[in-house]
Protein backbone atom coordinates (compact mmCIF):
# COMPACT_ATOMS: atom_id res chain seq x y z
CA UNK A 1 0.00 0.00 0.00
CA UNK A 2 1.59 2.71 -1.33
CA UNK A 3 2.15 5.64 1.80
CA UNK A 4 -0.02 8.10 3.07
CA UNK A 5 -0.95 10.46 -0.13
CA UNK A 6 0.46 13.78 1.70
CA UNK A 7 3.81 12.15 2.13
CA UNK A 8 5.96 13.80 -0.53
CA UNK A 9 8.22 11.98 -2.54
CA UNK A 10 11.86 11.23 -0.56
CA UNK A 11 13.85 14.27 -1.44
CA UNK A 12 17.09 13.08 -2.88
CA UNK A 13 20.40 14.88 -1.60
CA UNK A 14 20.74 18.07 -3.85
CA UNK A 15 22.25 17.47 -6.36
CA UNK A 16 23.65 21.02 -6.66
CA UNK A 17 25.17 22.71 -3.44
CA UNK A 18 23.27 25.52 -4.24
CA UNK A 19 20.27 23.56 -4.35
CA UNK A 20 18.14 25.82 -2.29
CA UNK A 21 14.80 24.44 -2.09
CA UNK A 22 12.72 21.34 -3.06
CA UNK A 23 10.79 23.59 -5.45
CA UNK A 24 13.36 22.75 -7.75
CA UNK A 25 12.22 19.13 -8.06
CA UNK A 26 9.16 20.45 -9.55
CA UNK A 27 10.64 23.01 -12.09
CA UNK A 28 11.03 22.03 -15.60
CA UNK A 29 14.51 20.43 -16.42
CA UNK A 30 17.49 23.08 -16.71
CA UNK A 31 17.74 23.74 -20.64
CA UNK A 32 20.97 23.65 -21.88
CA UNK A 33 22.38 26.00 -24.97
CA UNK A 34 22.17 22.35 -26.83
CA UNK A 35 18.28 21.58 -26.63
CA UNK A 36 17.91 25.04 -25.82
CA UNK A 37 14.20 26.12 -26.79
CA UNK A 38 12.93 29.63 -27.61
CA UNK A 39 9.75 29.76 -26.02
CA UNK A 40 10.17 30.76 -22.38
CA UNK A 41 7.29 28.55 -20.29
CA UNK A 42 9.28 25.48 -21.30
CA UNK A 43 12.86 27.72 -19.83
CA UNK A 44 10.55 28.40 -16.62
CA UNK A 45 12.19 32.03 -17.23
CA UNK A 46 8.97 33.93 -17.20
CA UNK A 47 7.46 31.50 -14.95
CA UNK A 48 5.45 33.96 -12.22
CA UNK A 49 4.57 31.44 -9.12
CA UNK A 50 7.80 32.41 -7.53
CA UNK A 51 6.97 36.06 -7.76
CA UNK A 52 3.49 35.43 -6.31
CA UNK A 53 4.77 33.10 -3.86
CA UNK A 54 7.51 35.34 -2.49
CA UNK A 55 4.72 38.52 -2.59
CA UNK A 56 2.29 36.52 -0.41
CA UNK A 57 4.78 35.63 1.92
CA UNK A 58 5.80 39.14 2.68
CA UNK A 59 2.46 40.27 3.01
CA UNK A 60 1.99 37.34 5.86
CA UNK A 61 5.04 38.72 7.43
CA UNK A 62 4.66 42.17 7.42
CA UNK A 63 0.80 42.11 8.88
CA UNK A 64 2.09 39.61 12.21
CA UNK A 65 5.59 41.69 13.12
CA UNK A 66 4.65 45.14 12.26
CA UNK A 67 4.75 46.03 15.68
CA UNK A 68 7.99 44.61 17.20
CA UNK A 69 9.26 45.89 13.85
CA UNK A 70 8.70 49.30 14.93
CA UNK A 71 9.88 48.96 18.71
CA UNK A 72 13.27 48.33 17.17
CA UNK A 73 12.93 51.39 14.51
CA UNK A 74 13.13 53.13 17.86
CA UNK A 75 15.90 51.40 19.30
CA UNK A 76 17.93 51.51 16.36
CA UNK A 77 17.08 55.63 16.07
CA UNK A 78 17.68 56.83 19.31
CA UNK A 79 20.06 54.02 20.89
CA UNK A 80 17.12 53.60 23.67
CA UNK A 81 16.23 50.38 25.35
CA UNK A 82 13.29 47.82 24.33
CA UNK A 83 11.26 49.16 27.30
CA UNK A 84 11.48 53.02 26.79
CA UNK A 85 10.83 52.44 23.30
CA UNK A 86 7.58 50.13 24.47
CA UNK A 87 6.77 53.26 26.84
CA UNK A 88 7.56 55.76 23.52
CA UNK A 89 5.03 53.40 21.41
CA UNK A 90 2.38 53.23 24.10
CA UNK A 91 2.55 57.36 24.72
CA UNK A 92 2.02 57.35 21.07
CA UNK A 93 -1.51 55.36 21.40
CA UNK A 94 -2.80 52.29 19.64
CA UNK A 95 -4.06 54.11 17.00
CA UNK A 96 -0.34 54.97 16.04
CA UNK A 97 0.62 51.54 16.12
CA UNK A 98 0.33 50.51 12.78
CA UNK A 99 1.14 53.92 11.60
CA UNK A 100 3.88 53.69 8.97
CA UNK A 101 2.53 49.75 7.80
CA UNK A 102 1.66 50.73 4.61
CA UNK A 103 5.08 51.49 2.86
CA UNK A 104 6.35 48.15 4.22
CA UNK A 105 3.31 46.27 3.01
CA UNK A 106 3.96 48.25 -0.58
CA UNK A 107 7.40 47.91 -0.27
CA UNK A 108 8.16 44.55 1.12
CA UNK A 109 5.40 42.48 -1.32
CA UNK A 110 7.12 44.06 -4.16
CA UNK A 111 10.78 43.31 -2.93
CA UNK A 112 10.23 39.56 -1.64
CA UNK A 113 8.09 39.02 -5.29
CA UNK A 114 11.27 40.59 -6.95
CA UNK A 115 13.84 38.88 -4.76
CA UNK A 116 12.57 35.09 -5.36
CA UNK A 117 11.60 35.65 -8.49
CA UNK A 118 14.06 37.62 -10.13
CA UNK A 119 16.76 35.02 -8.29
CA UNK A 120 15.07 32.22 -10.40
CA UNK A 121 14.64 33.79 -13.51
CA UNK A 122 17.88 35.77 -13.16
CA UNK A 123 19.50 32.38 -12.21
CA UNK A 124 18.13 30.21 -15.26
CA UNK A 125 18.67 33.03 -17.24
CA UNK A 126 22.23 33.20 -16.23
CA UNK A 127 23.11 29.32 -16.12
CA UNK A 128 21.96 29.45 -19.56
CA UNK A 129 23.83 31.94 -21.02
CA UNK A 130 26.96 31.47 -19.30
CA UNK A 131 26.83 27.49 -19.25
CA UNK A 132 30.74 27.63 -18.43
CA UNK A 133 30.63 29.04 -15.28
CA UNK A 134 30.49 26.99 -11.79
CA UNK A 135 26.56 27.07 -10.28
CA UNK A 136 27.68 28.82 -7.46
CA UNK A 137 28.95 31.73 -9.30
CA UNK A 138 25.85 31.94 -11.55
CA UNK A 139 23.38 32.00 -8.73
CA UNK A 140 25.13 34.56 -6.47
CA UNK A 141 25.03 37.07 -9.41
CA UNK A 142 22.03 36.16 -9.90
CA UNK A 143 21.12 36.97 -6.40
CA UNK A 144 23.20 40.41 -6.21
CA UNK A 145 21.41 41.87 -9.33
CA UNK A 146 17.80 40.64 -7.48
CA UNK A 147 18.88 42.23 -4.38
CA UNK A 148 19.99 45.44 -6.45
CA UNK A 149 16.86 45.66 -8.28
CA UNK A 150 15.11 45.69 -4.73
CA UNK A 151 16.64 48.90 -3.90
CA UNK A 152 14.20 50.36 -6.68
CA UNK A 153 11.48 50.81 -3.74
CA UNK A 154 13.98 52.65 -1.65
CA UNK A 155 11.71 55.53 -1.46
CA UNK A 156 8.83 53.59 0.44
CA UNK A 157 11.63 52.29 3.05
CA UNK A 158 12.52 56.05 3.16
CA UNK A 159 8.92 56.99 4.15
CA UNK A 160 7.99 54.30 6.38
CA UNK A 161 11.34 55.16 8.40
CA UNK A 162 9.97 59.17 8.24
CA UNK A 163 6.71 57.57 9.77
CA UNK A 164 7.86 55.84 12.68
CA UNK A 165 10.05 57.91 13.21
CA UNK A 166 7.74 60.58 15.92
CA UNK A 167 9.49 63.65 15.39
CA UNK A 168 8.08 63.43 12.12
CA UNK A 169 4.88 62.99 13.71
CA UNK A 170 3.70 66.80 13.40
CA UNK A 171 4.76 67.12 9.61
CA UNK A 172 2.63 64.61 7.86
CA UNK A 173 -0.05 62.05 9.32
CA UNK A 174 0.41 59.61 6.30
CA UNK A 175 1.87 58.00 3.43
CA UNK A 176 0.68 59.85 0.88
CA UNK A 177 1.74 63.24 2.62
CA UNK A 178 4.82 62.00 3.65
CA UNK A 179 5.53 61.37 0.01
CA UNK A 180 4.46 64.85 -0.70
CA UNK A 181 6.60 66.44 1.51
CA UNK A 182 9.69 64.88 -0.21
CA UNK A 183 8.40 66.34 -3.30
CA UNK A 184 10.24 70.15 -3.11
CA UNK A 185 13.36 68.80 -2.41
CA UNK A 186 13.26 66.93 -6.04
CA UNK A 187 13.45 62.79 -6.41
CA UNK A 188 16.94 61.99 -5.14
CA UNK A 189 15.72 62.64 -1.57
CA UNK A 190 13.05 59.72 -2.40
CA UNK A 191 16.43 58.05 -2.44
CA UNK A 192 18.25 59.05 0.44
CA UNK A 193 19.64 56.10 2.52
CA UNK A 194 19.96 53.55 -1.07
CA UNK A 195 24.06 53.25 -0.39
CA UNK A 196 23.00 51.21 2.75
CA UNK A 197 20.15 49.30 1.28
CA UNK A 198 22.11 47.94 -2.06
CA UNK A 199 25.10 46.86 0.77
CA UNK A 200 22.78 45.28 2.96
CA UNK A 201 20.46 43.73 -0.12
CA UNK A 202 23.32 42.09 -1.84
CA UNK A 203 25.03 40.88 1.23
CA UNK A 204 21.67 39.37 2.57
CA UNK A 205 20.72 37.73 -1.01
CA UNK A 206 23.87 36.24 -1.54
CA UNK A 207 24.04 34.29 1.68
CA UNK A 208 20.48 33.26 2.29
CA UNK A 209 20.26 31.85 -1.35
CA UNK A 210 23.58 30.59 -0.88
CA UNK A 211 23.21 28.81 2.41
CA UNK A 212 19.25 28.38 2.70
CA UNK A 213 19.69 24.71 0.64
CA UNK A 214 22.57 23.28 2.76
CA UNK A 215 21.39 24.10 5.90
CA UNK A 216 17.89 22.21 4.62
CA UNK A 217 19.71 19.62 3.52
CA UNK A 218 21.34 19.19 7.27
CA UNK A 219 18.20 19.09 8.80
CA UNK A 220 16.14 15.44 9.34
CA UNK A 221 14.75 14.60 5.80
CA UNK A 222 10.82 15.74 5.94
CA UNK A 223 8.72 13.38 4.43
CA UNK A 224 4.91 15.36 5.50
CA UNK A 225 4.05 18.62 4.09
CA UNK A 226 4.39 19.99 8.03
CA UNK A 227 7.44 18.66 8.59
CA UNK A 228 8.80 20.68 5.62
CA UNK A 229 6.65 24.05 6.96
CA UNK A 230 8.88 23.35 9.68
CA UNK A 231 11.82 22.76 8.40
CA UNK A 232 11.45 25.48 6.15
CA UNK A 233 10.71 27.58 9.08
CA UNK A 234 13.92 26.97 10.69
CA UNK A 235 16.10 27.36 7.62
CA UNK A 236 14.67 30.64 6.84
CA UNK A 237 14.38 31.28 10.43
CA UNK A 238 18.22 30.70 11.20
CA UNK A 239 19.53 32.48 8.33
CA UNK A 240 17.21 35.78 8.77
CA UNK A 241 18.17 35.70 12.67
CA UNK A 242 22.06 35.30 11.82
CA UNK A 243 22.16 38.03 8.47
CA UNK A 244 19.64 40.09 10.40
CA UNK A 245 22.40 40.50 12.94
CA UNK A 246 25.29 41.13 10.91
CA UNK A 247 23.40 43.64 8.77
CA UNK A 248 22.21 45.56 11.98
CA UNK A 249 25.07 48.30 12.19
CA UNK A 250 24.25 49.15 8.29
CA UNK A 251 20.28 49.52 9.40
CA UNK A 252 21.63 51.95 12.36
CA UNK A 253 23.23 53.64 9.54
CA UNK A 254 20.42 53.38 7.30
CA UNK A 255 17.63 55.04 9.55
CA UNK A 256 19.57 57.84 10.92
CA UNK A 257 20.29 58.60 6.98
CA UNK A 258 16.74 58.72 6.15
CA UNK A 259 15.14 60.09 9.33
CA UNK A 260 16.65 63.72 7.82
CA UNK A 261 14.45 65.59 5.01
CA UNK A 262 16.57 67.84 3.02
CA UNK A 263 20.14 68.80 3.45
CA UNK A 264 23.26 67.35 2.00
CA UNK A 265 23.75 63.71 1.57
CA UNK A 266 26.40 62.26 3.94
CA UNK A 267 28.24 59.32 2.79
CA UNK A 268 27.58 55.74 4.78
CA UNK A 269 31.21 55.97 6.64
CA UNK A 270 30.71 59.78 7.92
CA UNK A 271 27.30 58.69 9.28
CA UNK A 272 28.98 55.40 10.67
CA UNK A 273 31.80 58.01 12.13
CA UNK A 274 29.21 60.31 14.06
CA UNK A 275 27.01 57.66 15.39
CA UNK A 276 29.94 55.59 17.03
CA UNK A 277 31.06 58.91 18.41
CA UNK A 278 27.63 59.85 19.85
CA UNK A 279 27.37 55.75 21.07
CA UNK A 280 30.84 56.39 23.20
CA UNK A 281 31.94 54.12 20.37
CA UNK A 282 30.85 51.47 22.19
CA UNK A 283 29.23 48.31 19.93
CA UNK A 284 27.32 47.38 22.65
CA UNK A 285 25.53 50.89 21.84
CA UNK A 286 25.78 50.40 18.49
CA UNK A 287 23.85 47.06 18.62
CA UNK A 288 20.95 48.52 20.55
CA UNK A 289 17.62 47.12 19.66
CA UNK A 290 19.66 44.08 17.66
CA UNK A 291 18.30 41.46 20.22
CA UNK A 292 15.18 42.48 19.03
CA UNK A 293 15.72 42.38 15.53
CA UNK A 294 17.69 39.27 15.97
CA UNK A 295 14.18 37.52 17.28
CA UNK A 296 12.08 39.74 14.52
CA UNK A 297 13.68 38.78 11.72
CA UNK A 298 14.20 34.85 13.01
CA UNK A 299 9.97 35.12 12.90
CA UNK A 300 10.25 36.81 9.94
CA UNK A 301 12.37 35.29 7.74
CA UNK A 302 10.93 32.00 9.33
CA UNK A 303 7.70 32.75 8.22
CA UNK A 304 8.64 33.97 4.83
CA UNK A 305 10.81 30.79 3.71
CA UNK A 306 8.09 28.73 5.27
CA UNK A 307 5.09 30.41 3.48
CA UNK A 308 7.10 30.70 0.50
CA UNK A 309 7.94 27.17 -0.08
CA UNK A 310 4.39 26.01 0.99
CA UNK A 311 3.19 28.13 -1.82
CA UNK A 312 5.05 26.24 -4.27
CA UNK A 313 4.13 23.03 -3.36
CA UNK A 314 0.46 24.06 -3.77
CA UNK A 315 0.62 26.77 -7.00
N1 LIG B 1 17.83 39.86 6.77
C1 LIG B 1 17.83 38.69 6.16
O1 LIG B 1 17.85 37.63 6.76
C2 LIG B 1 17.78 38.65 4.67
C3 LIG B 1 17.60 37.42 4.03
C4 LIG B 1 17.54 37.41 2.65
C5 LIG B 1 17.68 38.56 1.93
N2 LIG B 1 17.86 39.74 2.60
C6 LIG B 1 17.98 40.96 1.79
O2 LIG B 1 17.90 42.11 2.63
C7 LIG B 1 16.67 42.83 2.35
C8 LIG B 1 16.09 43.33 3.62
O3 LIG B 1 15.79 42.20 4.41
P1 LIG B 1 15.01 42.46 5.76
O4 LIG B 1 13.75 43.17 5.44
O5 LIG B 1 14.95 41.22 6.57
O6 LIG B 1 15.99 43.43 6.40
P2 LIG B 1 15.74 44.22 7.67
O7 LIG B 1 15.27 43.34 8.76
O8 LIG B 1 16.98 44.96 7.80
O9 LIG B 1 14.53 45.21 7.31
C9 LIG B 1 14.80 46.19 6.34
C10 LIG B 1 13.72 47.22 6.45
O10 LIG B 1 12.50 46.63 6.00
C11 LIG B 1 11.44 47.07 6.82
N3 LIG B 1 10.86 45.90 7.51
C12 LIG B 1 11.43 44.69 7.65
N4 LIG B 1 10.59 43.86 8.28
C13 LIG B 1 9.48 44.58 8.54
C14 LIG B 1 8.24 44.28 9.19
N5 LIG B 1 7.99 43.07 9.67
N6 LIG B 1 7.33 45.26 9.29
C15 LIG B 1 7.60 46.47 8.77
N7 LIG B 1 8.72 46.83 8.18
C16 LIG B 1 9.65 45.88 8.05
C17 LIG B 1 12.04 48.05 7.81
O11 LIG B 1 11.98 49.35 7.24
C18 LIG B 1 13.48 47.64 7.88
O12 LIG B 1 14.33 48.72 8.24
C19 LIG B 1 15.77 41.83 1.66
O13 LIG B 1 14.81 42.50 0.84
C20 LIG B 1 16.78 41.07 0.84
O14 LIG B 1 17.16 41.85 -0.28
C21 LIG B 1 17.89 39.82 3.94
Amino acid sequence: MSQVKETLPQRGKAGSTMMDSEAHEKRPPMLTSSNQDLSPHIAGVGDMKHYLCGYCAAFNNVAITYPVQKILFRQQLYGIKTRDAVLQLRKDGFRNLYRGILPPLMQKTTTLALMFGLYEDLSRLLHKHVSSAPEFATRSVAALLAGTTEAILTPFERVQTLLQDHKHHDKFTNTYQAFRALRCHGIAEYYRGMVPILFRNGFGNVLFFGLRGPIKESLPTATTYSAHLVNDFICGGVLGAVLGFLSFPINVVKARIQSQIGGPFLSLPMVFKTIWIERDRKLINLFRGAHLNYHRSLISWGIINATYEFLLKIV
